[in-house]
Parts: structure tokens; sequence; C-alpha cells
């Protein structure tokens, strides 16, 4: 991992919200990066804290009087203590988002075309006619079949993965180096959902950028990631690159998402029990009360720092810690006869560019 020279550097994230019920740590302290031209993928359970966490990053969310604390560091600047105008700009050119529900985020009463064009002169001095040409350019970049006879479309005229495919169009008018993509194949069904990704795939070649994305469906993960972080409850499980995830997870949390899958014998259900009251989170690993392998030690102090357990992989887990025994969670071993076979062939993974 070049972490000397990430594109975007988090460290010791912390976003809180007051509610009626006190205060609530969604994002307790974490740290991620992202490099140019690589995909990290934040994976964990509903309410882990995935979409805080990115939302934090560009301040999307709104917090007060909760706070986000810590770094964010994006080619060399820090987001969270720049001018909210310095900000809005780096949101608007170099930073993009997209979300899981598309309809949501388009203007119902007016033309596809008219919305990306509106985006792409917000951002470039364009004349309407240039801006056209470029809109009609990005449409038929993105897939949309006949563009220039589609631009005057309205939004209900495209079906859900096209417009997922607008949505990535709108991202992409200010050729951001960065985009964070929240679920964004969540909605739409198994083939256009291929798609998408294959998609976002070729636009991050093309478009040099950087990608974050956050999804619950390790299926999708496998298909694009380079690295991975898990999170629960707020903080990082695990981190490591797509191969290792798979092929050789280390923490029990991990391990048991992993263990739903299809591939790996599970039904596809989820990991019994439930995620705690982050108002009130548990002492030790946050994971302990669901884990099999707890023990009193998981069940004190802070959630265990998080240990190198190979190259670039890490986990926070006691038992791969200082006086920890890694044989009490199945060491090395896992997997259905140890080869996993969950990362196919013809998805496009591998170890992160380096
Ligand atoms: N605006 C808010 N005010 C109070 N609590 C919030 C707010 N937004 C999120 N939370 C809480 O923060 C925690 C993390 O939520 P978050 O949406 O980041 O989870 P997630 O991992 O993205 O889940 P999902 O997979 O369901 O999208 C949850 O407990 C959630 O209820
Ligand atoms: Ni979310």
């Amino acid at each position: 991992m070049s972490d000397d020279q990430s594109l975007l550097e988090v460290e010791t994230l912390t976003t809180t919200f007051s509610t009626d019920d006190g205060t609530l740590t969604a994002v307790d302290g974490i740290d991620f990066s992202v490099d140019t031209g690589e995909t990290v993928c934040i994976v964990g359970e509903s309410g882990s804290g995935k979409t805080v966490a990115t939302e934090s990053v560009t301040k999307i969310i709104n917090t007060p009087p909760g706070k986000i604390e810590g770094t964010v560091r994006y080619k060399g600047r820090d987001l969270l203590s720049i001018p909210e105008s310095e900000l809005r700009q780096v949101r608007g050119s170099e930073i993009a988002h997209i979300f899981q529900n598309p309809q949501e985020a388009m203007n119902h009463c007016y033309t596809v075309g008219w919305q990306i064009t509106e985006a792409l002169q917000i951002h470039r001095d364009v004349s309407d006619e240039e801006a056209r040409t470029k809109a009609v350019d990005l449409m038929d970049r993105v897939g949309i079949a006949n563009a220039s006879s589609r631009f005057d479309d309205y939004p209900h005229e495209f079906s859900g993965g096209q417009k997922q495919r607008i949505m990535i169009a709108m991202a992409l008018v200010s050729d951001p180096d960065l985009l964070i993509a929240d679920e964004p194949t969540t909605a739409l069904d198994v083939t256009v959902q291929a798609q998408i990704l294959e998609l976002l795939d070729d636009l991050q070649d093309e478009f040099e950028m950087g990608i974050l994305f956050v999804t619950h469906d390790l299926g999708v993960v496998a298909q694009i990631a380079d690295r991975i972080v898990v999170m629960y409850a707020g903080k990082v499980m695990e981190r490591g690159s797509v191969l290792d995830i798979f092929d050789n997870p280390k923490h029990p949390y991990t391990r048991q998402l992993l263990e739903c899958l299809p591939e790996f014998g599970g039904t596809g259900g989820g990991i019994p029990g439930a995620l705690p009251d982050p108002h009130d989170p548990p002492d030790g690993c946050r994971f302990a009360p669901r884990c099999e392998y707890a023990e009193e030690a998981c069940r004190t102090g802070e959630q265990p720092e998080e240990v190198e357990v190979e190259t670039g992989q890490r986990a926070s887990c006691v038992h791969y810690g200082p006086g920890g025994d890694p044989s009490v969670v199945g060491g090395g071993e896992f997997g259905p006869g140890g080869e996993t076979g969950a990362v196919d062939g013809d998805s496009e993974v591998g170890p992160a560019d380096d």
C-alpha cells in the first residue's frame, strides 16, 4: 500500500450525532485511505457506519450539534479544517458522490439532458451548444443508447439502471479524481448491477479516478474492490486486499460475513444477533457479544489495536494481538477445503495497485 501518496487519507475519523437518547457515535475513530486509480470498498452490516463515514469525508451530512472530528486529507489538504467555500469547490469538482436511489437525486420536472448540461455549466464556462455536445458524449460514454435522441427525455422515461448511468454521467461532468459510491447498485437487479459495476470499472481507467465504494453486498465487493475495509458498529474490524479478505479472512466478523454467502455454504441470510446500541457500545471488541470465540479479554478495555496479520492485512481482534492465540479462531484455515474460489477469475480483481 502506498500510503505516502494516497489521494485520500482519513485518520481517526469520528462522527457523532446528538439524539433524544444522548450522543450517538456512528463512526468511532477510524482510518482508511484511497489511492489514485484504486477501488476501496467499505463493507459491513446495515448500521455499521459506512454511509456516515463516507459522507463525513466531504461533510455532506448534517451533524450539528453532533460533529465530525479527525483528519480527512485529500491531496494533502485537510477537508475538515478548510473553509466551507473551499470545501464546496472540492465537492463540486474533485470529489463526486453517487447514491443508491438515482430517482431521488434527479429532478423529475426537467429532461435528463438539461440536468447534465446544467451540472456541466456549473463547472465550466461553456456555451449551450458545447454543453449539449459534451452532455450527449457523456450519456454515450455511460452507455445510454441513442444518446442524442434521449437527451430531451424525462427521468421517468428511463429504467432504474439507465437512471443510475445518468447519475454517473452527472458525477463525471467535473472529471472528479475521487468517486464516492454508496450502494449504487443495491436497488438494481443482478444483471443490471453487474453492468453498472463494469461501467464504473471502465470509467475508472478512463478518468483515472479513485473509487470509495460502500456496500453490504460481498458479491459486489468481489467484483470491484482492490482493497477492503470491514466495518462493524463504527469501528474497523479488518482490512486487506480483496484476495486476502476473501481467501484468508482473519477477523471472526469477516469470516462470519463470508460464511453467510452461498459460495461458502451459507444460506445468504445474515449473522445471527444484532449490532450493539450505538449510544452505548460494549467494552472491548464491538463484535464480542456476537462472537463465538469471545473470551474475557475481548470484553474489556477498548476495541483492540489493529494488528498486521499478513503484509497489508490487519485485524482488530484480541486473538491476533499481543499474547493472543490465533488458533483459537481457526488461525490460517478458512473456507470450504481451503481454496474458496469466491473471487472468480473473470472479475477484474487483484492486489492493490502500488
Ligand atoms: N442523521 C443521523 N442522526 C442520528 N443517527 C444517525 C444519523 N445518520 C445515521 N445515524 C446512525 O448512525 C449509525 C450508522 O449509520 P449508517 O447509515 O452510516 O450505516 P450504514 O453502514 O451505511 O448502513 P446501511 O447499510 O443500512 O446503509 C446507525 O446507527 C444510524 O442509525
Ligand atoms: Ni449506508
